[in-house]
């Protein structure tokens, strides 16, 4: 309906805490079926920018606009279920006790019904639902690479393994963005392949956008199509990967050199 319009649109975001201008006034959008990185020093602001957009932080000033509806002020939780757009955060987390499908099953289900499950009838379509689920978990879970670990406690697998859980989970609830937050951190490159094509299977084939903060630079450059820059909370420059790794001012505040 909104479709010439970006994805999302962020304007004036601002937020300080005490004397530290953590994000300040910066404006981004997201094109529909983009991959966008938000790279930057450390403490330059992205996860508060994150945090700002999400509805896990209350901005100072600024708007979010999804697919032309206003959430600013909208809760994490509203942003999740009703704009579709979700966060990952850099500490993994996982139902370390259950097994990798119902991981996933679980994860579609907290999206599908509503809190309260009590409406008649309701069991009958659940479990057809739950089927629908059950499916989608395990094509989810074959494009991770996790086939083979399907029945085993999340708990029991690796870090990295855990951060495709955690990923392909995100994916269940039909997402329209995700926002990664160092999706790469603490894995070995074996799993940051497998991570590396989980969003660009994401993107090409179910259609979800992103907006990917990532310290690995190789990575940025690789699976984005524009890359934006901040600097001590403020919007540095934003450009194609090859040029930001060629700027001047990047070099200088972040890559060296
Ligand atoms: N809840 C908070 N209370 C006080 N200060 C905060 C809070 N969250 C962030 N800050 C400060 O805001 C600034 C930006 O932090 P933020 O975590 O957003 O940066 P970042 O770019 O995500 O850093 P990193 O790459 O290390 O994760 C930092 O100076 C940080 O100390």
């Amino acid at each position: 309906m909104t479709s010439h319009l970006p994805l999302l649109e962020i304007k004036n975001l601002s937020k300080s805490y005490g004397a530290v201008k953590a994000v300040n006034d910066v404006s981004i959008h997201i094109d529909r079926g983009e991959i966008a990185g938000l790279i930057g020093p450390n403490g330059s602001g992205k996860s508060t920018f994150f945090d700002c957009s999400t509805g896990l932080a209350k901005p100072d000033t600024g708007t979010v606009v999804l697919d032309g509806q206003d959430i600013t002020g909208w809760s994490l939780n509203r942003i999740a279920r009703e704009g579709r757009m979700l966060r990952s955060f850099q500490k993994t987390v996982t139902f370390r006790s259950l097994d990798v499908e119902e991981n996933l099953v679980i994860a579609g289900q907290m999206f599908t019904f509503p809190s309260i499950t009590s409406t008649f009838g309701l069991g009958k379509m659940s479990r057809q639902r739950v089927g629908g689920l059950r499916e989608r978990a395990r094509d989810l879970i074959k494009m991770a690479g996790l086939w083979d670990v399907r029945h085993q406690p999340a708990g029991n697998l690796s870090g990295g393994q855990q951060k495709l859980i955690q990923f392909a989970s995100m994916l269940m609830p039909e997402p329209k963005l995700i926002l990664l937050d160092e999706p790469m951190a603490g894995i070995n490159p074996k799993i940051i392949e497998r991570v590396v094509d989980t969003i660009r299977y994401a993107n090409k084939s179910l259609g979800v956008s992103f907006l990917v903060i990532e310290h690995n630079i190789d990575v940025v450059t690789s699976i984005c199509q524009r890359v934006i820059v901040l600097d001590q909370g403020a919007k540095l420059v934003e450009g194609l990967p090859g040029d930001i790794i060629q700027d001047q001012r990047v070099r200088e505040a972040y890559l060296g050199g």
